[in-house]
């Protein structure tokens, strides 16, 4: 309702379409309070012209010709409306079950779409008329439904399209929700104002083409709608005996009801539409990874554990290998930082390992076990039961995967429904329990996303996250699109709640001096390789990896003199080829020619859990470099 009247204010067409219509259903309604005359009672003078008794004239066999178009208006709209309701319902099926299921489904339902569209109209409806002669106005609406939803369903599915690849709607599918939910629950409602103009446009299609068959005699002209009028006028000869009144007034009624409509479809499509096609910039989901060596650092249990992952892109130019052979694990409740410059790998590796990598991203070889299950050889069924239960994810920009639609409230319970939970008093303690833990108030469950900052909505999307208490949380820069007080806060209590559940977080940023901070373990990534990995503590005193040294480097300490910081000279390699050395060698201010760019670091265990992959700290190497390539 609150929809309706917003367009009805922001839009003067929309509102004069309105009035136009809302006058028209007032007269049709009210026909027998406007005119004591049957609109078929031949008991005038015939083709008597407008004036007195008759304000619009009588027809040839002595009708009314205000009572038959009062009358009228009632089959014309009813006719209008509900052909228009039966061909928006079918084209809006249509359209969302092509967008929804995509592949095969689509290119069969769009080659569907396309048959219909290329029909003649007009033909194709006369035919049917003539299956169903004799049907009388049923028929009639119901031919013209069943032909008149191909446009719109063309329109909406590729609205559709483009709503299924938002965030908000990944985020929906990757939360575990049904084809069900996710259709209605986070599609549909963004399709409204697309779908209402749709109605419009179909209900102005079955008002003209009732005209059309009409006026060739095809259905029920025994009927008084606008369009049989017109029949009869023409039947008569209503121009030739200069009775214009009589083709005047259905004509006009009809031109006028057609005016209503369009101008209510162009002002649906005035507010609604930029709401629904400025789709936000696409945000990414989880991310975080390490390559590592054969045996990794955490303890003989882990949680995640993954095994020599290789991944990346399948793109024309070849395969760009964004994972390189990594092995890594996160023990029950700990804190892992994955951290690295811009582009190497860290979010390939988290949508690699939780199966959310999309074409043209691949997974190339390896194993991600999450509690002993390899999540890469898991059924998409298995895959929905365990997403959301045992992991869940932040994507990078919440903001943009809540449903603007939706009040917040609803998006938090989805995840917990879509596993299960039903209750509502359930839902709703679960849901004030999981605000306060993320600092947000319960009355911020009854908000629509716009209403919140950027950080209170975070603070949702970690909240929804942490819903089911899952295992494991994997936490793709969730903060940098915030200001640093807010991160900050964020930051404490995503920690805070870690801590109370006992949740394992892999939290991928940039910012190595935050997880300093926040880590119990940091791995470092480089082109695609976990370069470093140790105890935060550990890498803070004492890094190992130049790069690590380096990235240290880049920023400023807490305390202690300003001095100017730089950043890392040259720039990786590119990741579409083999890189059979040490990928920083470039870069390296320690390197050893003849050594690092002639073999691969092996990644070995400096101090405990402390592993490098570095020449410098093999130990072999150390005592006499190239005592090592003798070896090979
Ligand atoms: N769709 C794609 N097609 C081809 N290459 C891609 C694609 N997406 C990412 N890459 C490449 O994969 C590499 C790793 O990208 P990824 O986004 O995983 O890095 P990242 O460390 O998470 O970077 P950032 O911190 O900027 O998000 C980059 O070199 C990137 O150019």
């Amino acid at each position: 309702m609150n929809g309706v009247l917003t367009i009805l204010r922001r839009s003067p067409r929309a509102a004069v379409g309105a009035a136009l219509l809302l006058l028209m259903v007032l007269l049709a309604v009210g026909a027998p309070l406007l005119t004591h005359v049957s609109p078929t009672s031949q008991d005038f003078g015939t083709w008597l012209k407008p004036g007195g008794a008759h304000p619009l004239g009588t027809t040839a066999l002595g009708q009314d010709i205000l009572a038959q178009l009062l009358y009228g208006a009632r089959l014309t709209l009813l006719i209008g409306f509900t052909a228009g309701l039966i061909a928006t319902f079918i084209a809006t099926a249509v359209g969302l079950t092509a967008a929804y299921f995509g592949g095969r489904t689509d290119e069969i339902i769009n080659v569907l779409i396309n048959v219909f569209l290329v029909l003649p109209g007009l033909p194709l409806l006369i035919i049917a008329s003539a299956f169903l002669r004799g049907g009388g106005v049923l028929a009639i609406i119901v031919v013209i439904g069943l032909t008149g939803w191909a446009w719109g369903a063309r329109v909406l599915r590729s609205q559709a399209l483009a709503l299924r690849g938002r965030d908000f709607v990944q985020a929906a599918v990757a939360t575990g929700e049904g084809a069900g939910r996710v259709i209605f629950a986070e599609m549909l409602p963004n399709l409204a104002g697309l779908i209402a103009a749709s109605f419009f446009s179909t209900a102005l299609y079955a008002v003209l083409s009732e005209a059309s068959l009409a006026f060739i005699g095809i259905g029920d002209v025994s009927q008084v709608t606008w369009g049989t009028m017109l029949y009869w006028a023409q039947a008569r000869g209503a121009l030739l005996q200069g009775a214009w009144w009589w083709i005047a007034a259905p004509g006009l009624a009809i031109a006028l009801l057609g005016t209503a409509f369009a101008l209510i479809n162009f002002g649906i499509d005035e507010v609604t539409n930029p709401k629904v096609i400025h789709a936000t910039k696409a945000t990414r989901v989880l991310r975080r990874g390490g390559q590592a060596p054969a045996e990794p650092a955490s303890g003989p249990e882990p949680l995640l554990a993954l095994r020599h992952l290789d991944a990346g892109y399948v793109t024309p130019g070849g395969q760009v290998r964004a994972v390189r052979d990594v092995s890594l694990d996160v023990a029950p409740g700990e804190f892992l930082g994955l951290a690295g410059e811009s582009g190497c790998g860290k979010s390939t590796l988290a949508f690699a390992a939780t199966r959310l990598l999309e074409a043209p991203g691949a997974v190339f070889g390896g194993e991600a076990r999450l509690g002993g299950r390899d999540l890469l050889a898991l059924t998409p069924e298995e895959l929905r039961r365990v997403r959301w239960r045992d992991y869940s994810l932040v994507f990078q920009a919440s903001m943009n995967v809540l449903n603007p639609v939706l009040r917040v409230r609803e998006q938090v319970y989805d995840a917990m429904q879509a596993h299960g939970v039903r209750d509502r008093a359930a839902l709703e303690a679960r849901a004030r329990e999981l605000f306060q833990l993320v600092g947000l108030r319960a009355d911020d469950l009854s908000a629509y996303p716009h209403q919140l900052s950027g950080g209170m909505k975070q603070r949702v999307v970690i909240a929804i996250a942490l819903a089911l208490e899952p295992k494991l949380v994997i936490m793709d820069e969730p903060t940098t699109a915030l200001d640093v007080v807010v991160q900050r806060q964020i930051l404490q209590e995503i920690d805070d709640v870690r801590r109370r559940l006992g949740i394992a977080v892999v939290f991928i940023t940039h910012d190595l001096s935050l997880l300093v901070e926040m880590s119990d373990r940091i791995a470092i990534m480089y082109a695609g390789e976990v370069v470093e990995e140790a105890p935060a503590a550990q890498l803070y005193a004492h890094p190992k990896h130049p790069y690590t040294r380096q990235l240290m480097s880049a920023f400023p300490p807490l305390d202690g003199p300003r001095e100017r910081r730089e950043g890392i000279p040259g720039r990786p390699p590119a990741l579409n080829a083999d890189i059979p050395y040490c990928p920083f060698f470039a870069r390296c201010p320690a390197r050893m020619p003849g050594l690092c760019d002639a073999h691969k670091p092996a990644n070995v265990e400096v101090s405990a859990a402390h592993r490098v992959a570095c020449f410098l700290h093999s130990p072999a190497t150390k005592e006499e470099p190239h005592a090592a390539l003798a070896s090979d």
